[in-house]
């Protein structure tokens, strides 16, 4: 599992409503994630930005996320040389109807909020370990990502991550 993976399970809609199936072990590319936390993420302001953030040594994560509510852009961008998609970045935009996208170990990840009181779930197959947290400046210019909004809200420790440097 080192590919970014698009995951769509079935849903199913009645006059009630629609059912919506968010994870299955069985499904091929989920069978090796097993989660260790969820994590339910709600934005009230549109343009805020969560990230660029990994987690680094044993405490690497996989992350699974899921827009419940409203709109983001997602990014990702490659942090593990031993991956040939080192040094990659990709962007997805998301809204409910859409899949889950599964971010395999060695990703830093981040997202754009495009609506108010947009609401994210995301699964992790790691513990969380602050001292093993890491972060990328969400507008470093070597990764290529093109943000949707140029003057992003940003948390005080999303503020001050560096720009990535190969070492
Ligand atoms: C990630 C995480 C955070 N926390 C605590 C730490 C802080 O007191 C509070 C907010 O954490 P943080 O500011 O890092 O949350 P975001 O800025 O939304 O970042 C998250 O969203 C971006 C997109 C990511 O990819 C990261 O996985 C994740 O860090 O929750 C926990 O207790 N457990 C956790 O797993």
């Amino acid at each position: 599992m080192n590919k970014i993976e698009k995951i769509d399970l079935p849903y199913f809609i009645d006059d009630r409503g629609v059912f919506r199936k968010f994870f299955n072990g069985e499904h091929p590319a989920l069978k090796d994630f097993h989660i260790k936390q969820i994590n339910q993420v709600n934005t009230i302001e549109k343009g805020v930005l969560r990230g660029l953030h990994y987690q680094t040594g044993e405490f690497a994560e996989s992350k699974l996320f899921k827009v419940i509510k409203g709109r983001i852009q997602l990014a990702t961008f490659c942090i593990d040389k031993d991956l040939k998609t080192f040094l990659e970045s990709s962007s997805f935009e998301l809204s409910e109807t859409d899949s889950s996208i599964l971010i395999p170990r060695g990703y830093a990840t981040g997202y754009l909020v495009l609506e108010k009181n947009t609401e994210v779930l995301y699964c992790s197959d790691n513990i969380y370990e602050p001292t093993a947290e890491k972060g990328i400046l969400w507008d470093d210019h070597n990764l290529k990502i093109k943000w949707l909004i140029n003057n992003p809200i940003l948390s005080e420790k999303d503020k001050s991550w560096e720009k990535f440097y190969v070492n």
